[in-house]
């Protein structure tokens, strides 16, 4: 949609994003439309200012003193509603700069309250803005506008008594002219395509939007009642946040990168959708110190059990929120509601994947014991060997074959694989995607020089494990940022499985552990006599070789590992389960 601006209103849309950039912030936040109109110091905003006796000048420094504004949602909405604005109080669709101050300061009522009690109160502005005629910027740029000026045009009348929008009241009452409205629209006399209000009703709540402005809308020429603006307004809101709250958990808790653009890609979607609803009749229906749901509160409503709890209600209240969109938004155009239908399929695809994860994830989620094996050095005894760990409690076992021939490996892996699953029981391939993939195994294990987590996934898909070797905290960071499912931490300690001639040992253990939120696995030497150590310094869960490998009791040594593991509880974010019985002693 094309707008039309001053020169002035113009200049201040580039020179927000000046400011932006200038206090680098990737954003352009409320502040910096304010910053860029106290740049113009010849124009009306500058004029406004004056009359109110403000100083531009304090007024910059008290802006930046401020903490981080909210973001502005597009230009297009800010300007939506200072165009809005104009043609009602200036029966004028150019938007002139001080139209783009009272839009900005309409953006987000928080911010409007911080920002009051630095002069910039919307109601004084907006009764001191206004002409008594419009004027065109470029000539009226030196005219003060008296304190006292009145509304140009009949406001709708107040939905209550007791609520804020008594302000609306026409400003041909008696007493002192009330606070300007934050929208003036006509009210409407009777509402030709719009169903299905009552005689009463219309008059007294419903509204008449200027046809330029309901261009984008998701109706033609009258608005919806403020009752249904309100259900609308209301659950636009409750969609988007939770959307945020999803998005939190799936980038901070989950980390996981794929889930996140998922819910990310899902909110921008939304955001766009909502957009058909103009946010300036959205903020004329609000009215939330009238709305008798903000002060009742439900049992429950402050209690959450753990991050996951916090996802399950967020997505609960995301499909709720949808639902009522799509039944209201009936009212308002069949497509509209489609949409939100559409939206909220998407919320169960998004479910399945936040909160009923696939059975590898949960295995992965409550494994502690990882056992790398290698059957050609078992010799005939590694069916034995293999039983004895499963029976002790191994819970990942990876075939770690590194001089067998291709075929004599793939066969290996076959018969692993189909005894792992009987034991549910994780399995994994060492270095060989190729081989992961024939097998059937969960996954692959992948080490700083083998394929790159990008290429195993693309052969190996989303579903498939991979899990890649760290032995630096940046290569931690690398392997969770590229989508690693669990990382190997170490070595530890000397091993007699691989020679190696450096050994990060417990301090990366301790930095490794308290930098992820994803299973990370210690490993290199660790056995049944150094374990303490290895928990002390923060890991939960450890891979082993030798101590199984070469033990003449497999089944006990195992036992012995996962007793110990198994009294430290997993940290919760870790897990799909996390109420396990572990109480967590002082290591
Ligand atoms: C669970 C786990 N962690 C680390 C490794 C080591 O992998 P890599 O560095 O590729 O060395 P090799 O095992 O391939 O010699 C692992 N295999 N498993
Ligand atoms: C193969 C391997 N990789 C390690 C790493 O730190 O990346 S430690 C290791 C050997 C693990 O076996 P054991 O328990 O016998 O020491
Ligand atoms: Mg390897």
């Amino acid at each position: 949609m094309e707008y039309l601006l001053s020169p002035g209103a113009e200049r201040a849309m580039t020179a927000a994003q000046s400011w932006a950039a200038r206090l680098g912030s990737e954003i352009v936040q409320l502040t910096h439309f304010i910053l860029a109109l106290l740049d113009e110091e010849e124009g009306r905003v500058a004029q406004l200012l004056h009359r109110l006796g403000l100083s531009p000048d304090r007024l910059r420094e008290q802006l930046l003193a401020l903490p981080p504004a909210p973001p502005v949602p597009s230009p297009e909405t800010l300007l939506a509603l200072a165009r809005d604005w104009s043609l009602s109080c200036r029966q004028d669709p150019q938007v002139l700069t001080d139209a783009l101050l009272l839009a900005v300061l309409q953006m987000d009522p928080q911010y409007a309250a911080a920002v009051a009690p630095l002069g910039l109160d919307l109601p004084r502005l907006q009764a001191a803005v206004l002409p008594a005629s419009p004027a065109p910027e470029s000539a009226a740029e030196s005219t003060p506008y008296p304190l006292s000026q009145a509304w140009p045009s009949p406001l709708p009348p107040p939905p209550s008594e007791t609520s804020p929008r008594a302000t609306t009241t026409s400003p041909t009452a008696e007493s002192a002219p009330p606070p300007a409205p934050q929208l003036t629209l006509e009210p409407i006399q009777n509402a030709p395509s719009y169903p299905p209000p009552d005689a009463s009703s219309v008059s007294s709540t419903s509204v008449l939007i200027s046809p330029a402005s309901a261009a984008p809308a998701v109706f033609d020429a009258v608005a919806p009642p403020l009752p249904l603006l309100r259900v609308l307004d209301t659950n636009c809101n409750r969609a988007r946040e939770a959307l945020r709250v999803l998005e939190d958990f799936c980038r901070f808790v989950r980390n996981d990168p794929s889930s996140t653009e998922e819910v990310k890609t899902l909110r921008h979607d939304f955001a766009r959708w909502e957009q058909r609803l103009p946010l300036s009749l959205r903020l004329s229906a609000r009215d939330t110190p009238a709305d008798v749901g903000t002060t009742l509160t439900a049992a429950g409503e402050y209690q959450r059990a753990s991050l996951e709890h916090v996802c399950q209600i967020n997505l609960k209240r995301l499909q709720e929120a949808l639902r009522s969109l799509e039944e209201y938004g009936k009212l308002l155009d069949p497509s509209w509601a489609k949409h939100a239908e559409q939206f909220r399929y998407r919320t169960y695809h998004l479910e399945g994947r936040l909160l009923h994860s696939s059975r590898r994830q949960q295995l992965l989620a409550q494994a502690r014991l990882y056992w790398l094996f290698t059957p050609s050095a078992a010799g005939e005894r590694w069916e034995w060997r293999l039983e004895q760990a499963l029976s002790g409690g191994v819970q990942v076992v990876q075939l770690r074959e590194k001089h067998l021939a291709d075929r004599a490996c793939l066969q290996l892996a076959q018969a692993l694989r189909r005894r792992c699953h009987q034991a549910r029981v994780l399995f994994l391939v060492n270095d060989r995607p190729d081989l992961a993939l024939w097998s059937e195994a969960d996954g692959v294990h992948l080490g700083q020089d083998d394929l790159p987590i990008a290429q195993a996934r693309h052969l190996l898909g989303r579903e498939a494990l991979i899990g890649v070797s760290t032995h630096t905290i940046e290569q931690v960071h690398q392997a969770w940022q590229q989508g690693a499912d669990y990382i190997g931490i170490g070595p530890v300690f000397p091993s007699q499985t691989k020679a190696f001639d450096h050994f990060p040992g417990l301090e990366f253990v301790r930095q490794a552990t308290a930098v992820s939120v994803r299973p990370a696995f210690a490993l290199g030497g660790i056995t049944p006599e150094n374990l303490l150590h290895v928990l002390a310094a923060g890991a939960r869960r450890i891979a082993v070789s030798a101590c199984l490998s070469q033990a003449s009791d497999p089944a006990s040594i195992a036992a012995q590992l996962r007793a110990l593991l198994d009294s430290y509880a997993l940290p919760g974010v870790n897990s799909v389960d996390s109420s396990g019985p572990a109480p967590v002693p002082a290591p």
